[in-house]
């Protein structure tokens, strides 16, 4: 069964002040199969953001449907949507939304807390992510008083402590050093190989993207592009390089004719 299916996706945004309408998703098609991990690339502006919210039903589309396990969130009313995204969904953000007023411990639990599954808690789930995600020695902390990397991790512990169906990351190396950002990616492709989590990454950043099994390339709304890992990571990462490359030099030259 696919996981999710993006059909015919378009998204309009209205700047009622300007009158100014940005056509930000064109027809987008595009499916998550089982045990998948795709990632979603392309320049700033191009829609990375508003295709993972699209997707992920934080915003909805103008046209199109999305289908995650059959079920069209499209047509949900608010409360369903909100309770399907509950207990389907795992978000994770490049600035972490950790509640600074929660120590790491609580903001790992909250999922758990809103949904009253007390009995997991009690099964001591909390610590077996902690120690998955190497940050069981900073639990009783807060937020403002660890690093950027093990805020990023904790926030992957509070995404898939509902043990969801899909895990959506926007940029979430976005704002991490390079030796945590591989970190990080390490902990989503343990997810991906161990524990076949499916997961839609945006990223700008083709050393991130290499640890996904798919890459798609989006431009200006739609997707003029993609590419599926075959071989290593290293001979994946070669071959996003000279995609991205391909767009920069035709985007030169176009700012040139300009
Ligand atoms: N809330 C909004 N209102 C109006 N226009 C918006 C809004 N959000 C995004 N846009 C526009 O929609 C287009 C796509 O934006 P989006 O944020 O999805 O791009 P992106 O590829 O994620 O960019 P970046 O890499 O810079 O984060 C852009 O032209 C952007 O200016």
């Amino acid at each position: 069964m696919n996981v999710l299916e993006i059909k015919n996706v378009c998204k309009k945004y209205s700047n009622n002040s300007k009158k100014v309408n940005t056509t930000a998703l064109k027809n987008i098609n595009l499916t998550l199969r089982n045990n998948e991990f795709i990632g979603i690339m392309g320049t700033s502006g191009s829609g990375k953001t508003t295709l993972l919210n699209v997707a992920s039903g934080i915003d909805s589309c103008d046209e199109g449907e999305i289908n995650i396990l059959d079920n069209n969130i499209s047509e949900m009313d608010r409360n369903e949507l909100s309770l399907f995204r509950r207990s389907n969904i795992g978000m994770v953000f490049q600035d972490f939304n950790l509640l600074n007023s929660l120590s790491v411990k609580e903001n790992i639990m909250v999922p758990l807390l809103l949904d009253k599954k007390y009995e997991l808690l009690e099964e001591g789930i909390v610590n077996k992510l902690a120690n998955m995600m190497d940050i069981s020695g900073i639990l009783d902390r807060y937020p403002y008083e660890i690093s950027g990397g093990q805020q990023q991790r904790a926030a992957i512990c509070r995404a898939i402590i509902n043990n969801p169906k899909i895990i959506f990351a926007d940029e979430p190396t976005g704002n991490l050093d390079s030796r945590s950002s591989k970190k990080v990616l390490s902990y989503f492709e343990l997810l991906h190989n161990e524990y076949n989590a499916n997961i839609l990454m945006v990223t700008h950043d083709p050393f991130s993207a290499s640890y996904c099994d798919k890459v798609v390339f989006l431009q200006d709304g739609s997707i003029i592009n993609e590419i599926r890992k075959q071989g290593d990571k290293v001979k994946f990462l070669n071959s996003i390089l000279e995609i991205v490359q391909d767009f920069d030099t035709v985007r030169i030259k176009e700012d040139i004719d300009d």
